[in-house]
Order: C-alpha cells, then structure tokens, then sequence
C-alpha cells in the first residue's frame, strides 16, 4: 500500500501546506492506511471511513489545535487521529497501552475534548466559545455530530442555548443515516427529508456554482446569508428556529465543496452555523458499506475478503441469554415489553424484536427518555424491561430516581456490560451501577453469576410486580453452565451457599463467582477450608447468610467487579450495624480500583484489580497476616 502523500503529513499543519488539489489523494491514501490499521486491531472501522473527507477538509480549513475539534462520540476519530501525529501508534488502538479509541485530551492536544458517550459535543463546543469569547479571543470551535447522536436531549439542549447566547460556534452535522443500527424518530425521518428532497440533487450538480457565490453572500452578513441559505435550499428550518444558520445539505464527499464551504463558514462573522453533510458509513470499503451495522465495531478482519475473525466461545454470550430468557418470559406473559436506547444488537433486543415487533421499542440515543417511557408503561400496568448498558444508564440517574424509584414503579432494568468492557476503557466500563442502584429505597438490584443465574433473574424480574428490580451480567461469554429452558423464580434477598468451609469465606457479587471458587480450592489446598457464597442480591441482603458468614470464619472476602460504594459498601454497613465488626473479623472487600481504568484486556484488568484468583488468594493470604509464604508460594 503505497502512501506518498500521506507519508508527508505528520500534523494538520503539514497538510496545510499541500494544494488543494492534492487532497483527494490524500484522502484516498488516509482511508487505505484506516482500513488497514484497523484491519489489524479491530475497533469502530464504519464511522470513520465515513468522515474521511470531512477530516482532511476540517483539518486542512481549520488551525487545528487552535481551533478547537471535536468530535461526538468520537468512535470517527480514527482519521482524525492519523492526521494529528498518531499514525505511527495506530495499530496500537484499543491495546493495552496503545491508543484509545476515542479522543482523549491526555492522549494529543488535538483532542480538546474526550468522549464515548454520544450527544456532548455540542455542549462542550459552546462551553469553549463562550470561554473564547470572554478570553477576547479569536479561534473557531467545531462540534461533530452524527444524525444518530443528534437524537439524543443534551443536543437540543446545547442548540437552545447556543442559538439563545448567539455565539460563534460551528457544528457539522454528520448525517448518514445510521446510528449502529438503523436510526429511529422523528428526528431520524426529518434528516431524510432534507436530504432526499430534489434541492440536495440538483446542489451536488450545482457545487462548485454555490461555493464560489458563497463568500459574498457572508461578506454582506446574516440577512443575506439565511437568504441564501433559505433561497438555494429547503427546509433547515428546525434548526433556524433554534437560532442555527443552516447550511446544506452538502455531499460530505466531494471535497470540492467542502472545502471552500468550510472555509466559508470559517470566515462567518455571524452566531451559531449548522452545516449539514451527508455521508455515507463505510465509504470507500464495500464490505462496510453494504453492512454498515455490523463493520460499526469490528473485530480484526480480512481487507479483502471483509471476513471478520470472530471468537467462537464455547458459552453463549451473556447478552444472548438475556434475549433468549425474555422472549421465553414474555411467550408467557403478553405485558412484558422490551425498550433500548439505540442498542438493539448490543443488548440483544434485536432478536426479542424478531420475536415481538410491537412489544420492542428503540428510543433512539435517549437513555433518560428510555427510562420514563417505561415508567410510563409501568404505570398503565405494562412489565417494561429497559436493556441499557451499565455505563449509559449513568446519564438517566435522575429518571431512575424520580421517575422510577420514588414512586416505586415496577420498570424491570436489564445492565448489559456491567464490569470491565475491555477496549472500550474507562468512557464504557460498568462500574457504578450497583453503587448508584443501591441507595435507592426500595430497589431490588441482584447480579448474576453465570447465566443460568441470568436466567433465573430475567424470569424473578418478570414475576416481580413490587417496584424496581435491576439485574447485571457482563460482556462476553458465559462459564458454559447448563442452562434450564425456563429460568426459576428467585426468593428476593435470598442468596445461596455453594461450598461451607470453616475458616474464610468468600462472598461474590456476579461473575466473579468463579474466580472465587478456584481461589477456595486453591486455598483448601493451604489448609484454609474456605466458604463460598453467591450473593445474587446486593439489596435487599440476605443478611442472615451475611452474618453466619461473619460470626463463622475469620476472614471475610467480599468480591466484585464494580466501584468502591457497592454490594461491599452493603455488607459492611450492615455488618457494622449489628456490631459484628467489634468481634475481629478481618473483613476485606474486593472492588474495582479508585481510577478511570484504561482500555485493556478484561482478564488482566481484573487481575489488576485483584478481582482474579491469584488476587483473591492474595487477600485473604494478607488479611492473615501471611505475606511471606504468600510471596514464597509465588516465587
Ligand atoms: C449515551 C450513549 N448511548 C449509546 C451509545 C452507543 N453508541 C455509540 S455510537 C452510536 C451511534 C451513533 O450514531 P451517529 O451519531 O449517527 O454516528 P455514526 O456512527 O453514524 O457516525 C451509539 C448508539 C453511546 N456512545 N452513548
Ligand atoms: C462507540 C460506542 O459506544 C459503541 O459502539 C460501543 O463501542 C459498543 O460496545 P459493544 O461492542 O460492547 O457493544
Ligand atoms: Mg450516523
């Protein structure tokens, strides 16, 4: 793969200094070098091959990193990265100790601002206009934002109060018609209005014609710019109303347009501008193209062929038996809906939505709407189970409280990706839900250990009718278990004891289960006849099991793939309430550590975190004082 012209280009400011006309090429070596380096480590390959040109035209427009770029969600950003001094490191991304695979302000400083989480961007843009502006400064702020992200509340937020403030900020709007999956709404319908009406036609033809007018039309300011904008275009007009210039549709291809818009927009005296691109994910790699959902995150593949190298695990993976489980539970019950927040492959509602089509609903990027749409069906009698990832459910906190909890409402809450996720890091690791599940008054929040635990839990959250009930099962395979077709319906704060021993007893929250079983058994080994308890509830405890574990042994491990404030924070409150930590019990939870952990491999993460066997073992070696045979046992 020959690369002359990238090979030239280092930072933006190299590509700078090349002609115009030579982007193009460079455009089409940037998307040979992506694929390629993706080819490698696998990582999100559809977005970014998708905003290629765009990259090459912001960054060629723009004085980057003086002018601020950011992008949405930023799982785009792969171009942008090769472009700004990391191209070397790429095919080190998403590797333990290699690039995030999202802009990170650590990582360069042309990331000013860091991301995962959709929908920020514009927010965060007008945060720093309007700190230019009080700075008397003069750089320009780029927000992009994809149709799918565009979905989402906080956008709207952002674009009420840019348009309200007047500020000088520029948003792209990356429309290509996806999210991950097919995107949903009104929103969603409304872009595609836009764009298929005959105006964007005859623009592509009329390019060049329009971006040479373009200058005098700003020169001669606002009126005449929405005049033109107006005139040359229909609709935009949601986004004028919000007090946006708009701009486009414009095809996100063709440099020969991009270029000399943005520079256009560029030299805008004016308040906030919206310029609508159309893209298409996957461009310019037809496997991606023509599969635009499954070439979103890949794993490493064949560039000819496109064939992805996918692990078979002799488990089913967690997410697929919790769909399995539901379309089970709801063939017997005609209430149970399901609801996602544009996630239906991710969280496996994709198949219950095979099975039940009126029954499922994907909101869109919308966790807080997820959330009191289910309310909203609980109260009418409905059995809702929201399917969100652990890390998304944080951004409807609020919902979950006052929407669910306080009026006690039975919305069923399925955490997908709860614990470490591997090389997503920090932005999407599950780590808070049960911290954040567990002060709430009246919430049921279990974990399941393996999945047939999974199944039983999808089968006592569909029983349960009290109020609240979440259950949380990580990404990835399951340990293989026999499963039984129809899970059982759990006694609510009751756990259970697998293995009695006499002097330590380990007590798991999840799937750290099975670390915790080789531990005992390496432990017994020691001559330390050790207990092991699965927990399933972290509220309401099973206190009893909880004290005969205290008053038996001499040590106590809690362990769980999750934050300080979690099931050990319940366990030692209650223990310290009933004053069974006045008695010497050497108590000892094991959590996920105090940090933002980087993108790595989930194994080695939880053995950082002492969350693995040898880390149990060394606990509990710990709490008895033993170091030194520990550390013999290790050499
Ligand atoms: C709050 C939140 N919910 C869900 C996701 C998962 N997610 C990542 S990218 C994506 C689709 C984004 O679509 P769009 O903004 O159109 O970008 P595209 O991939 O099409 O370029 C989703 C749902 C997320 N990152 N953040
Ligand atoms: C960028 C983003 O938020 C998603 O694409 C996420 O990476 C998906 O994660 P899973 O692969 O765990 O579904
Ligand atoms: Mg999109």
């Amino acid at each position: 793969m020959k690369t002359p012209l990238l090979d030239q280009i280092d930072t933006p400011a190299d590509l700078r200094r090349f002609k115009e006309k030579d982007l193009r090429q460079i455009a089409d070596e940037l998307r040979s070098d992506l694929i390629d380096a993706v080819s490698q480590t696998g990582g999100h390959l559809g977005a970014g091959l998708g905003v290629v040109e765009l990259t090459v035209a912001l960054h060629y427009v723009f004085n980057t990193p003086d002018d601020r770029l950011i992008w949405d969600v930023s799982h785009q950003a792969y171009p942008h990265k090769i472009l700004t001094q990391r191209r070397e490191r790429m095919r080190t991304v998403r590797q333990e100790g290699g690039l995030s695979g999202f802009a990170k302000r650590t990582e360069s400083e042309y990331d000013p601002f860091g991301a995962g989480h959709s929908s920020t961007s514009i927010s965060a843009g007008l945060g720093m206009a309007v700190a230019r502006d009080l700075a008397g400064a003069k750089n320009n702020v780029v927000s992009v934002i994809g149709d799918g992200a565009m979905s989402a509340g906080m956008a709207y937020e952002a674009m009420n109060n840019a348009g309200a403030l007047d500020a000088r900020l520029i948003v792209i709007l990356n429309d290509n018609d996806m999210s991950i999956a097919p995107p949903t709404g009104a929103m969603s319908h409304y872009l595609a209005r836009l764009v298929s009406g005959k105006t964007y036609r005859t623009l592509r033809n009329r390019a060049r014609d329009f971006t040479q007018r373009l200058p005098d039309f700003f020169r001669e300011g606002a009126r005449k710019t929405e005049e033109y904008t107006r005139g040359f275009f229909t609709g935009g007009t949601l986004f004028e109303e919000l007090g946006f210039y708009y701009i486009g549709p414009i095809d996100g291809h063709d440099l020969d347009a991009l270029v000399p818009v943005l520079k256009n927009v560029r030299d805008a005296e004016t308040g906030p501008i919206l310029v609508h691109v159309v893209t298409k994910k996957g461009k310019g790699y037809e496997p991606a193209e023509s599969s635009a959902d499954k070439y979103h995150g890949v794993s490493k593949f064949d560039v000819i062929t496109g064939a992805q190298s996918k692990s078979k695990g002799n488990a089913p993976s967690y997410t697929n038996v919790f769909a399995s489980s539901l379309i089970e539970e709801a063939r017997h019950d005609d209430k149970i809906v399901a609801v996602n927040a544009a996630m239906p492959a991710g969280t496996g509602l994709d198949k219950f939505g095979e099975a039940y089509p009126t029954r499922t609903f994907d909101v869109g990027i919308a966790e807080q709407h997820a959330v009191t749409f289910c309310a909203g069906l609980a109260t009418e009698g409905y059995k809702p189970f929201a399917a969100i990832y652990s890390t998304f459910l944080q951004r409807a906190y609020d919902q979950v409280v006052h929407d669910v909890a306080i009026q006690h409402l039975p919305v069923r809450f399925a955490i997908d990706r709860a614990g470490f996720v591997g090389a997503d890091g920090a932005t999407h690791a599950g780590s808070f839900d049960t911290a954040y599940l567990c002060p709430l008054p009246g919430f049921v929040v279990m974990a399941s250990s393996d999945e047939a635990e999974l199944r039983h839990m999808v089968r006592t959250a569909a029983a349960y009718d009290e109020g609240p009930i979440s259950f949380r099962y990580p990404r990835g395979n399951g340990t293989g278990v026999d499963m039984p077709e129809r899970g059982e319906v759990l006694e609510i704060g009751k756990g259970r004891l697998i293995k009695e021993g006499s002097k330590v007893a380990i007590l798991a929250f999840g799937t750290r289960l099975t670390d915790s079983l080789a531990a005992a058994e390496e432990l017994d080994g020691y001559g330390l006849s050790t207990t092991v308890a699965d927990a399933r509830f972290a509220k309401p405890l099973d206190t009893d099991l909880v004290e005969r574990l205290a008053r038996n042994h001499e040590v106590l491990i809690t362990v769980e793939e999750g934050s300080s404030g979690g099931f050990a924070a319940q366990v030692l409150q209650h223990l310290a309430s009933v004053g069974l930590l006045d008695m010497g019990l050497k108590i000892r939870p094991i959590v996920m550590p105090d940090a933002f952990v980087d993108h790595g491999v989930p194994a080695k993460m939880n053995a950082e975190a002492g969350l693995d066997k040898a880390g149990i073992v060394s606990t509990v070696f710990r709490a008895l004082g033993r170091e030194e045979s520990e550390a013999a046992r290790r050499a």
